[in-house]
């Protein structure tokens, strides 16, 4: 089981990008809560695998992002199964979901899998092209997919993604407040985080920060963004 209740921060590393061991090193001792493994492209089990096998040499637990069904690798202590929700490419709404549970049958870790609802909010990213994903949403549309993904579908997370740009911290808040007020989601923030002030100031929208691309940008600065009472 993961403690994911806790969290306050975790890195988001992809498959696709090198890391230098001592990169890798740095950010697994960062005292950061978890690494998340996940991209949209060129995430391949061999990729997958070989990443894993180097964080595992660390203590901190360590969750798939399921983006494709040839990259899911035994092993890991958690899978975050992503479900679109503002998506409007049918091919991508559950369908891969149903391949995948056809394929993988009963040997499903079911008991570590946990479905997260993601908010695609940035046009430009890959995500978002790749699932048609509906950006152009106010505050009343993002905060009923919330409740959508906590009251009908019964999720435990609810991501808002804005990969590769940042939010509208005032926005990002106020979905905040009123999904924490009415629901028990964990909220995800995660979405051009690249200094320790924006880490701060999106963490009064989020239960926990997702930092990413940063990591392969300025490695200093995305250590930054660990809270200061962990490191
Ligand atoms: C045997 C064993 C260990 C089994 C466990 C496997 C398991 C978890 C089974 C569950 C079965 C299941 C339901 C699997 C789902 C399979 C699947 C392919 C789902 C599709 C998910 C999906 C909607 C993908 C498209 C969108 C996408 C890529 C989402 C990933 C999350 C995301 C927002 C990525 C963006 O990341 P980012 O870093 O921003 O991307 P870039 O840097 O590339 O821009
Ligand atoms: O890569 P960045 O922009 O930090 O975004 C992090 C994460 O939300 C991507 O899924
Ligand atoms: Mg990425």
């Amino acid at each position: 089981m993961i403690d994911s209740q806790y969290w306050s921060h975790v890195f988001k590393l992809d498959p696709d990008k090198p890391i230098s061991d001592e990169a890798l090193e740095a950010i697994c001792e960062s005292g950061t809560d978890a690494v998340i493994i996940g991209g949209t492209y060129g995430i391949t089990y061999e990729k997958v695998i070989d990443l894993l096998g180097r964080i595992r040499r660390y203590a901190l637990p360590c969750v798939l992002e399921v983006s494709n069904q040839d990259a899911i690798v035994p092993g890991f202590d958690h899978y975050f199964v992503p479900l679109v929700l503002n998506a409007t490419n049918p091919e991508w709404i559950l369908k891969p979901h149903q391949r995948a549970i056809k394929a993988f049958g009963t040997m499903i870790p079911w008991e570590d899998v946990s479905v997260v609802g993601y908010c695609v909010l940035n046009p430009a990213s890959a995500v978002s092209e790749l699932t048609q994903s509906e950006t152009n949403l106010s505050l009343d549309d993002v905060v009923a997919y919330g409740r959508l993904a906590a009251h009908m579908l019964k999720l435990p997370y609810f991501y808002l993604e804005y990969s590769g740009t940042v939010g509208e911290a005032s926005f990002v808040q106020a979905v905040y407040q009123q999904l924490k007020k009415e629901t028990d989601l964990h909220l995800f923030y995660g979405g051009g985080i690249s200094n320790r002030t924006q880490a701060e100031t999106m963490l009064n929208g989020a239960d926990t920060v997702v930092v990413g691309n940063v990591i392969y940008e300025d490695l200093r600065q995305a250590l930054q963004t660990v809270p200061e009472g962990k490191r």
